[in-house]
């Protein structure tokens, strides 16, 4: 783990004092799941849900806010009852066991983004994973690494034809709605109401959470915003590890992380 600005004990420590303030904020992808060749085999490291669980009812609140859909998401986080869910960039959001609410001025491009898979699928065969999320959709090179510059390109003439947002990834490109919501967004609103948050991102759309913690704080001096980066630097160059405070190694070292986490935060609630 290395370090460059606050550490995880004194970050860990400056929580527990107010833990009933903090909100704890995951990306899901190469954070709490080891990134795997096919998008639909992705499942959490069993470390990570256990962690989950215990640490919803030791802060205010936990959420995971994933590129994924929310029913995605639920599939797999759906037995912790207190834990919230953004999903597709928080174009979807679901509060412990409620319904799924959809931003409403993203509906309109559910068409437009099923054509766009259905296009994508002719255009590249074999040369893609299509994954249709809805109101997104991903084109994946991870297994045909030869065709990343095809994709790319096809993918940016799409989006500058049917008046889409392009995001990058790791090894992935997405083609989204052009309405206002990213991570970014989402952490800057859900910061107004806690004293205390931390972001887990391994990606360069993390970074947006990242910068939306430190513009937080620069308003509210008081207001404690950690940002934690796991590691990806061979996909995603030392952008987001730069971008954060510490850096933990891997999906598998989070959950170890959180494990402590509980311990600390347990001691100080029983003290
Ligand atoms: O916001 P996230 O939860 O991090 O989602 C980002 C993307 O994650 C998924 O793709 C990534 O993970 C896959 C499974 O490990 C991997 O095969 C792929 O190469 C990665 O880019 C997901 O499939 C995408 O839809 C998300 O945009």
């Amino acid at each position: 783990m290395s370090s460059n600005r606050v550490t995880p004990t004194e970050a860990w420590q400056a929580t527990a004092s107010r833990a009933a303030d903090c909100a704890l904020f995951f990306d899901f992808d190469g954070v709490l799941s080891p990134i795997t060749d096919d998008p639909e085999a992705s499942q959490p490291v069993p470390e990570v849900l256990e962690a989950l669980d215990a640490l919803s009812r030791l802060v205010r609140r936990v959420a995971i806010v994933s590129a994924r859909p929310v029913d995605f998401l639920r599939a797999r986080f759906g037995t912790l009852s207190e834990v919230d869910l953004f999903g597709l960039y928080g174009l979807e959001r679901s509060h412990g066991k409620g319904e799924t609410v959809t931003e409403p001025a993203a509906l309109p491009w559910v068409p437009v983004v099923e054509e766009v898979a259905s296009e994508a699928r002719t255009a590249l065969g074999d040369k893609a994973y299509v994954e249709f999320k809805r109101l997104s959709v991903a084109l994946h090179w991870r297994k045909t690494p030869e065709h990343a510059a095809e994709i790319e390109s096809w993918a940016h003439a799409e989006a500058e034809r049917r008046g889409l947002k392009v995001q990058l990834g790791r090894k992935v490109i997405e083609l989204k709605p052009p309405v206002d919501r990213d991570k970014g967004f989402v952490i800057s609103e859900a910061v107004l109401s806690v004293g205390c948050a931390w972001y887990f991102g391994d990606d360069v759309s993390d970074i947006k959470a990242f910068d939306a913690l430190r513009a937080r704080t620069a308003v509210e001096p008081g207001f404690l915003g950690v940002c934690v980066a796991v590691a990806s630097s061979d996909e995603t160059g030392q952008e987001v590890s730069d971008a954060a405070d510490f850096t933990i190694e891997s999906p598998v070292a989070v959950g170890t992380f959180l494990a402590d986490a509980v311990k600390i935060l347990q001691a100080n609630a029983a003290s």
